[in-house]
């Protein structure tokens, strides 16, 4: 389908926009099951990035659906495609130079594996990792219970699958940590490995 269409170099490099900025550029693929705290605790990371003076951007499961990504569901081939499309809208901000942050399930492995691929060197798999039974007790939005009676089908860690990372760069337990603990460890990684001088 891009057999007629010509990359077009670009007058502003990356490099140029890197350096401009000052800090490497970034993706923080956060993935865990539906409230184990992926917005919260990346929302979190993002405010401290920008009191660092770091140029960040947020995309956010619930917000992105509405809008990019409302023709897709819930079955296994819709959130291929979730993935993919979020996959190359965060390629586009890292080419801008920008610490992206993503808060999706992201529930399958394959699918995380393209997201790193496709990213290169800056991707960065942060693990929400929170057991079941807590975020079944979080409930924040009440789809836990709702899924249970079966009024929601294909619900992550309910009646469809989430596959956990194996070799994640953070893993963050948050049922041992507050959630100011989860945002500073994922600031600490970036600085341990000098992405931000800082
Ligand atoms: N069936 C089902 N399973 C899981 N989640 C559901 C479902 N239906 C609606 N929701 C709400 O959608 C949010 C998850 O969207 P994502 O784009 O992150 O999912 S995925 O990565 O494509 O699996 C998820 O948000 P988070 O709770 O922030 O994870 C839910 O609020
Ligand atoms: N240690 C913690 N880390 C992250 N979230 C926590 C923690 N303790 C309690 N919470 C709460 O859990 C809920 C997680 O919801 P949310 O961030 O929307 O999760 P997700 O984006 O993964 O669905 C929030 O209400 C948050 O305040």
């Amino acid at each position: 389908m891009t057999e007629n269409i010509v990359w077009h170099d670009a007058a502003v490099s990356h490099n140029d926009r890197v350096t401009q900025k000052q800090h490497q550029p970034a993706l923080l693929w956060y993935t865990g099951l539906s409230g184990s705290g992926k917005s919260t605790i990346a929302n979190a990371v993002d405010r401290k990035l920008f009191e660092l003076g770091c140029h960040t951007y947020l995309l956010d499961g619930d917000n992105v659906r509405h809008g990019l990504n409302k023709d897709l569901g819930f079955n296994d081939t819709d959130r291929v495609e979730n993935i993919r499309r979020i996959t190359e809208v965060s390629r586009l901000f890292l080419d801008a130079g920008l610490i992206v942050g993503t808060a999706f399930i992201s529930p399958f492995i394959a699918d995380r594996a393209q997201a790193r691929e496709l990213a290169g060197e800056g991707f960065i798999e942060v693990f929400v990792d929170t057991p079941l039974e807590i975020c079944e007790h979080r409930d924040p939005k009440g789809l836990y219970k709702k899924a249970r009676a079966g009024d929601i089908s294909h619900f992550t860690g309910i009646s469809s699958p989430y596959e956990a990372p194996e070799k994640p760069e953070v893993h963050l337990k948050t049922d041992e940590m507050t959630i100011e603990q989860a945002a500073e460890q994922v600031v600490q990684y970036l600085k341990n490995k000098g992405m931000i001088p800082y």
